[in-house]
């Protein structure tokens, strides 16, 4: 299996004075393709690790590759256009409430990715709709979809214009709990078909498992002496896995 990311020995911190607060990762990779749960409790840094792989905020420190670039690199010279680029390009981003722009109907929401990434495909836009059963909404505003066909239409959007990687916030969390399930399984069935390397924050290690994802569950640490309280995400490499 190759490595499409790879992190090493990454940490990120937020020193607010309320509740300082670190995410470790000494080890974790995702193989080109592959679907995988992060599972840990509220707070416990799983956003914090999404903005981080979706090129939103760098790490603190460590070793961070993607798609074969040294995402380290980039940040340290503030490369923002390339980091931008690359998100538009290789990325998509399921957010928990969909994040639909209210003002496009749910085709051109879904065309959004497609035009950032300069790839407009509307046979693969069309594909997407029907596998997802939104075809016939197509041409409604988000505020005329039930909340699981904008959960619909937020996936298409993550996969029409080909990305690498998906990645999804607790997608299932505004939508009710019969439809969470399938959700999921959608996600992992469109992700497979796409050949998109998949992964899915969540509290609910139980649902993630029964659709079908291997987790990775968070070691969290009450606050040390210092008053840091720390996540640690840890994933042996592929090849130690395997
Ligand atoms: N910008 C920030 N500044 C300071 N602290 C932050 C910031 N963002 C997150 N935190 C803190 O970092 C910790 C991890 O937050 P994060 O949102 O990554 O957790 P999470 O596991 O995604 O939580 P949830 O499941 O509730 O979304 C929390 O203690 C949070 O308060």
């Amino acid at each position: 299996m190759t490595a499409l990311l790879s992190l090493r020995d990454v940490r990120k911190a937020y020193r607010g004075d309320a509740a300082p607060f670190a995410l470790e990762v000494p080890r974790f990779e995702l193989a080109e393709g592959e679907a995988l749960a992060l599972a840990g409790p509220s707070g416990s840094g799983k956003s914090t690790l999404l903005m981080m792989l979706a090129l939103a905020a760098p790490p603190d420190a460590g070793g961070f590759v993607f798609a074969g670039t040294d995402i380290m690199r980039l940040w340290r010279g503030a490369r923002r256009d390339a980091l931008a680029a690359l998100r538009a390009r290789r990325i998509g981003v399921v957010p928990q409430t969909g994040g639909l722009l209210s003002y496009l109907t749910a085709e051109a929401n879904i065309a959004l990715t497609q035009r950032i990434a300069g790839r407009r495909d509307a046979a693969r836009l069309r594909m997407l709709a029907e596998e997802l059963g939104i075809a016939a909404q197509l041409g409604r505003r988000p505020a005329e979809l039930s909340v699981g066909q904008r959960q619909r239409v937020a996936i298409a959007r993550a996969l029409a214009h080909r990305p690498a990687l998906v990645l999804a916030d607790e997608p299932t969390a505004s939508v009710h709990p019969e439809l969470a399930d399938a959700v999921l399984a959608l996600l992992r069935r469109e992700c497979a078909a796409s050949g998109a390397a998949l992964l899915v924050a969540t509290h609910d290690p139980d649902r993630a498992a029964r659709a079908g994802y291997p987790v990775l569950a968070c070691a969290t640490h009450a606050p040390d002496a210092s008053g840091v309280a720390r996540s640690v995400f840890d994933r042996p490499p592929l090849a130690e896995a395997a």
